[in-house]
């Protein structure tokens, strides 16, 4: 699909119905990513299962095949790879720049086969995209790179293991180093390192493949690099971030929905900021039940304080989940701060809700006030990213009247057949525009 064909796609929303019924989180989008890049350090077949047919997915399916790697789908949610041969040589412009995840590509490439070139990846515009710990980690893994025009990496003695202390807990760059290092020769420290439950799938799924990584789901992680890997059949894990996005849509809703297999030993952190809020889930084995009869009462500090919902690296509330969060604090009864500490431009979506009769004071680019309930009115919004356009979504279902969401392309980006699978609970999504494809 077509970026241009993609924005032309738009959602019809008629809004403030309620929704009921069950709802099964698609694998997560952030772990598939790096897991599809991390079948590259194996020259045997592996198959991923519960892979998200979404959009960044597909594109990151096309750059791999343009490596002269076999992968193609098996079912509808299931995915074959087979790089028996890599053939090296500059990643396409276009798909590169269209995700972030293409910059994974850059630690199985140089262990497989000693450089990579690739142009600057894309994914949301939501501030400042550093790559900084990328490359700081890979260099001292034994990697040179030269930035003039694309990023050009070598590694002409090969990869050897290091003692690697991040300059932040970056998820892809944590990802990049664990793949380089399972194809280095020797042992690698990474400290510092991300630990959100992508990062951890990423890293069972080379323990798969025979690799030796010790402290999955610390900030320290081990890894005995220079095994022979072989082959796996891995299950991507639950969407964290889809289940946060399904929470918000049954509480601006006022319905009750059981969400399955959520995953829910990922889910303190996010149950936490939406108890907060007076949003209150129940688990029932594998499941986590969304009751319809919250409070929706914000929950102040002790002594009456405004309280605050703020994001930060695993395993503190996701920065992901954060718009998803201030919609859903247009419902509820009380005052509350909203605080993204690690995007400069993921807040400026809240003029939208604004125009749409939410209250809501934003302070600078990294704080929101919400006060509510309020009362939001149907319009035309312009989806500008991934969270951003799954937070209007959610805002057109509690609105009065009908909404136009445009720019849908950018939802199903992370989120697959979410109008089909949301109208399965009850809501009236309509989608216009190009076929979806697959
Ligand atoms: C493909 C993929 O996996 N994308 C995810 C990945 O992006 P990505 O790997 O690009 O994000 P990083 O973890 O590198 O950093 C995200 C932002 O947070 C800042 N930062 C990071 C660590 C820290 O301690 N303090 C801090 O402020 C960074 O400077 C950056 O601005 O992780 C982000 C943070 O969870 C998610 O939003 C993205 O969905
Ligand atoms: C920011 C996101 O994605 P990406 O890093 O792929 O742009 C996201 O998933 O919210």
């Amino acid at each position: 699909m077509s970026a241009a064909h993609s924005q032309a796609v738009q959602f019809i929303v008629e809004g403030g119905n309620r929704l009921s019924g069950s709802i099964r989180p698609s694998g997560n989008k952030n772990a598939a990513l790096p897991i599809v890049a991390a079948a590259l350090c194996t020259e045997h077949p592996v198959t991923l299962e519960n892979v998200p047919r979404i959009r960044d997915i597909e594109t990151l399916v096309e750059l791999v095949r343009s490596l002269g790697v076999a992968i193609s789908w098996q079912e509808r949610n299931t995915l074959h790879i087979h790089a028996k041969t890599v053939t090296p040589g500059e990643l396409d412009r276009e798909l590169s720049k269209k995700i972030r995840g293409s910059i994974l590509l850059a630690g199985p490439l140089l262990g497989r086969c000693g450089r990579v070139t690739l142009p600057p990846p894309g994914g949301d515009v939501i501030g400042r995209r550093r790559l900084d710990t990328h490359f700081l980690a890979l260099e001292q893994l034994g990697a040179r790179y030269d930035l003039t025009d694309v990023i050009d990496m070598s590694a002409p003695k090969g990869l050897r293991g290091a003692d690697v202390f991040l300059d932040e807990p970056s998820v892809t760059g944590t990802e990049n180093a664990m793949m380089a290092a399972v194809l280095a020769q020797g042992t690698t420290v990474l400290r510092n390192a991300a630990s959100e439950p992508h990062v951890q799938d990423l890293a069972h799924f080379l323990v798969a493949l025979g690799g030796r990584i010790e402290g999955i789901g610390t900030n320290q992680l081990t890894i005995h690099g220079g095994t022979k890997l072989g082959s796996a059949t891995h299950r991507i894990g639950p969407d964290h971030i889809e289940v946060g996005s399904f929470i918000g849509l049954a509480a601006v809703t006022k319905s009750e929905i059981r969400i399955e297999r959520a995953g829910v030993e990922h889910l303190r952190s996010t149950l936490m900021g939406f108890e907060r809020l007076g949003v209150d889930c129940r688990i029932e084995g594998e499941d986590l039940i969304v009751p319809g009869d919250q409070s929706l009462l914000v929950q102040s500090d002790l002594g009456g304080h405004v309280p605050t919902i703020s994001d930060q690296p695993w395993p503190a509330f996701p920065a992901d989940v954060m718009s998803i969060a201030i919609v859903t604090a247009t419902q509820c009864h009380g005052m509350v701060m909203m605080h993204e500490k690690m995007f400069e431009s993921r807040m400026f979506f809240v003029d939208k809700l604004i125009g749409m009769g939410a209250r809501i004071v934003l302070c600078d680019p990294h704080r929101a006030i919400v006060s509510g309930p309020s009362r939001l009115r149907g319009t035309t919004l312009e989806s500008p990213d991934i969270r951003a356009g799954m937070a209007m979504l959610l805002a057109a279902l509690c609105a009065e009247g009908t909404s136009v969401i445009n720019n849908v392309g950018q939802i199903e980006r992370g989120y697959e057949r979410i109008d089909e699978r949301l109208n399965a609970l009850g809501a009236r999504i309509e989608r216009v525009g190009d076929r979806r494809t697959p």
